[in-house]
């Protein structure tokens, strides 16, 4: 070692001892001992050791996001809070240094946009970077091991600020992303030493932050066993059950009256037992504050120690807050937990530092990992892709892929045309370089004028007009670069509007007029009503592009001239503007009623742009290969008995049992080569009415299919793509016609029908009645509660 890394390597290592970070020492320490320094243990019976050598006090101690550890022991403090949504994030546990080394990492599209790929193998990939990133700033002793992502409540009310954090509405989807998204995060489903710890976050109901005076920290969500199961639930199962998730999050609201932190129904009965998540050695944290919210403002218990006490007994095991450390303390005293239960949490949290090596030493794999594995070029490339991948045209009458010469002007206007960091959205780190729109026009080596204007304000005398007349009068091609970013949508901020907001339309058409053959580039995650540029002859081409990440100019250029061809499906409905009037955000239920035309494209068929639109820049045909199965092969129309599907599946869940795997053959017969993102929906008369009117069941992306030939897409459906979800919560394979249908409009179909008795694939645990209280929804103004304890007086009344 160099002098001048041996005093760096001091100079942390004391550090390290001021922040209380670092790894425990188990040569020399007082822990060495300890059987949870010793390697050949069980990762439980580690950790029981660890914390029966704690006192009382020291116990009480580690209850927080922020654990002082045991300086004694010396177990070094831990912070649990650390993010890393697209690439390792800013956060409490998170030290991105000033300048230099670890001043940056990879910063990836929002989920929203890569969750647009549907390419699970591009997510895997992803997440490996990101985990193996996350490692290198550990090691550097900028980071812990834990991380709290991913999102993946279902992005259902259009207005949700944080949709952006999700990859879309749909349940199956979901569910199979946060399946790759796991496995990149933590390498595989039971590594011997995990890459780091994932969080699947909000459990669950959790997808507003304040509407109408409705307030994430208490609102209620009331929700049905069916729509629980078949909607909310999915992705929290593919976490917990599928994917064997390190840790969970609950979440602020309430779900039928129960706050989710206090509820052993959600973190005990279906966490836990149902889904079989390893009881003694996951742990589960609260959502920030929300331990102290359900005392403060929601009173569910009449003490804070009865509060504190009873989120420990349900099973949440970390306070991402400082509840737990103040008040548990006066709620042993009480006699209102047996210590049984605070050891087991503890438990819970350290094995799960076990089983990512904490205790291990430097011969765990990842150790070695430095900051030149940090942003790579491999992991640019990847960024970049991620983003051409997501990206989905719109509206194309033809002009794009367009050639923009270095003897062309362009003209950008809009407020993103310069964009940066409003390209990363929320939940995002430091990015080693921005390259938005103004870049990567730059690098097309055209000249290029730009109006960096946020619309028109509907008034065309004002600054902002005539500087975008200015640009569109120098320009050969004109681009608007707008939409929406984190000023409208946010975390704790709903939106109001779902038309284009900021007069924007307005600007945009009159820019159509002056210069027919406008591109509109349209950003952010939440839903826009299009209408009007799509019915506007003179606006050539829309494309939509979220939240691009570090390389989103450049990914949004390369579709523009064609160097990359689009593929990219929308992960969201897109809803007429008016649709936000007809349903409040409280309403949780999917199917049509009368205060609600219905929720996502399953029950919703009246959209601007429908979940999965997406164009290409060639023409694709598809057709359904001679299937396999288990059940021998048949194409067309075929019946199956029940009872033949259900035996001889050895799943320990008969739900993941194979039905078939249905070969697509999908054929580009245009001149581009192009990705092709094969999406199968089930639909048909089945089981409970009313039916949805069809339901994303496999998807697989295609790379690169060369003009005039074809690859196969195997899409593969289990037992619970057929079933569906009785009133009760069960999963039923029901009798009926089947049809699978490829892609919106589809390009190919196989019809089915099963026959004989219904048969439950599993039997939903039953929730207690729900618990109402007067004061689940407000209206009329209330402050934010968020930190403080200030109870504001309000009328309440049930919607
Ligand atoms: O006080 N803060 O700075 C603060 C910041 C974010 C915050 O939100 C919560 O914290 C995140 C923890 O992962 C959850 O996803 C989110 O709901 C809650 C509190």
């Amino acid at each position: 070692m160099s002098l001048r890394y041996l005093v760096v390597a001091i100079a942390a290592q004391a550090s390290a001892q001021l922040t209380g970070r670092g790894f425990p020492d188990c040569v020399n320490g007082p822990l060495s001992n300890n059987t949870v320094c010793d390697t050949s243990a069980e990762p439980l019976a580690r950790a029981t050791a660890l914390i029966a050598a704690f006192t009382l006090q020291e116990k009480l101690n580690n209850t927080g996001s922020t654990s002082p550890g045991v300086p004694r022991l010396g177990l070094p403090a831990y912070t649990w809070w650390q993010e890393a949504l697209h690439g390792v994030a800013s956060s409490p546990g998170v030290n991105f240094s000033d300048s230099g080394d670890y001043s940056y990492a990879t910063s990836f599209p929002q989920p929203i946009l890569m969750g647009a790929a549907f390419d699970d193998e591009l997510i895997r990939d992803v997440a490996t970077v990101v985990s193996t990133e996350a490692r290198a700033f550990n090691n550097d002793q900028r980071a812990g091991l834990d991380f709290w992502t991913p999102n993946i409540n279902p992005f259902k009310d259009p207005r949700w600020g944080r949709g952006q954090e999700t990859p879309g509405e749909d349940p199956f989807h979901l569910s199979s992303y946060v399946h790759a998204l796991i496995d990149g995060l933590q390498g595989g489903y039971d590594p011997k030493y995990k890459r780091i710890m994932a969080t699947c976050k909000h459990f669950t109901g959790y997808d507003m932050e304040s509407w109408n005076g409705n307030l994430r920290y208490q609102w209620d969500a009331h929700i049905n066993s069916q729509d629980l199961v078949e909607y909310y639930m999915p992705s929290f199962q593919s976490c917990a059950r599928d994917s064997n998730v390190a840790a969970f999050m609950c979440s602020y609201n309430s779900l039928n009256g129960r706050p989710t932190c206090a509820d052993p129904y959600l973190l005990q009965t279906v966490l836990r037992e149902h889904w079989g998540w390893t009881e003694e050695q996951q742990w589960v944290t609260s959502d920030c504050d929300a331990v102290q919210n359900i005392y403060l403002p929601r009173g569910y218990n009449d003490t804070r120690e009865a509060a504190v006490a009873q989120a420990l007994i349900a099973g949440t095991d970390v306070d991402c807050g400082t509840y737990f450390q103040e008040f548990l303390p006066g709620a042993y005293a009480q006699g209102l937990f047996d210590i049984s239960v605070l050891d087991q949490a503890l438990v819970r949290q350290y094995s799960g530092l076990v089983r990512v090596g904490y205790f291990d030493g430097p011969s765990v794999p990842y150790r070695n990992l430095t900051f030149s594995d940090v942003n790579t070029q491999a992991s640019q490339a990847l960024a970049l892709k991620a983003a051409e991948e997501g990206i989905a045209l719109l509206k194309n009458d033809g002009a794009l892929p367009m050639t923009i010469g270095a003897n062309m002007t362009i003209g950008l206007v809009g407020d993103w045309a310069n964009a940066t960091t409003q390209m990363q959205g929320n939940y995002a780190g430091i990015a080693p370089y921005l390259h938005g729109p103004y870049y990567a026009a730059n690098q097309t080596g055209a000249k290029v004028a730009i109006a960096n204007v946020p619309g028109g304000q509907g008034d065309p005398t004002t600054d902002n007009w005539r500087k975008a007349w200015t640009v569109a009068n120098q320009s050969d091609q004109l681009f608007y670069i707008g939409g929406i970013d984190n000023t409208v949508e946010l975390e704790g901020n709903d939106r109001v509007t779902i038309a284009w907001t900021g007069a924007q339309l307005d600007m945009i058409s009159r820019l159509a007029e002056l210069k027919p053959g406008l591109v509109v580039v349209q950003m952010g995650a939440g839903s826009l009503d299009s209408s009007a540029i799509l019915n506007n002859p003179n606006i050539s081409a829309l494309l939509w592009a979220g939240y691009p990440g570090q390389d989103g100019g450049t990914a949004i250029f390369n579709i523009i001239t064609g160097k990359t061809a689009p593929a990219g499906r929308l992960p969201t409905t897109m809803y007429p503007a008016n649709y936000i009037a007809q349903v409040p955000m409280t309403d949780m239920s999917l199917r049509p009623s009368t205060n609600n035309p219905g929720r996502t494209y399953q029950w919703y068929d009246k959209a601007v742009l429908p979940f999965g639109t997406g164009l290409h820049y060639t023409n694709f045909t598809a057709s359904v290969a001679t299937p396999t199965s288990r059940y021998g092969s048949a194409n067309g129309s075929t019946t199956y008995s029940i009872e033949s599907l259900t035996t001889g599946c050895n799943e320990t869940y008969m739900d993941r049992c194979p039905f078939r795997t249905f070969a697509v053959d999908v054929t580009n017969t245009g001149s581009v080569c192009s990705d092709y993102v094969t999406l199968g929906y089930l639909t048909g008369s089945f089981g409970p009415t009313p039916y949805p009117l069809k339901r994303l069941v496999a998807y697989t992306r295609l790379h690169d299919v060369q003009a005039g030939s074809s690859q196969t897409a195997n899409l593969v459906l289990d037992l619970a793509s057929l079933s569906r979800v009785a009133d009760n919560g069960d999963r039923v394979l029901y009798p009926g016609d089947y049809a699978l249908m490829i892609d919106n409009a589809p390009l190919a179909m196989v019809n089915f029908t099963l026959t004989g008795e219904a048969y439950t694939l599993d039997h939903w645990p039953q929730p207690p009645e729900p618990v109402y209280q007067a004061t689940d929804y407000f209206v009329g103004g209330f402050g934010s509660t968020y930190g403080d304890e200030i109870m504001v007086n309000v009328t309440s009344t049930m919607l």
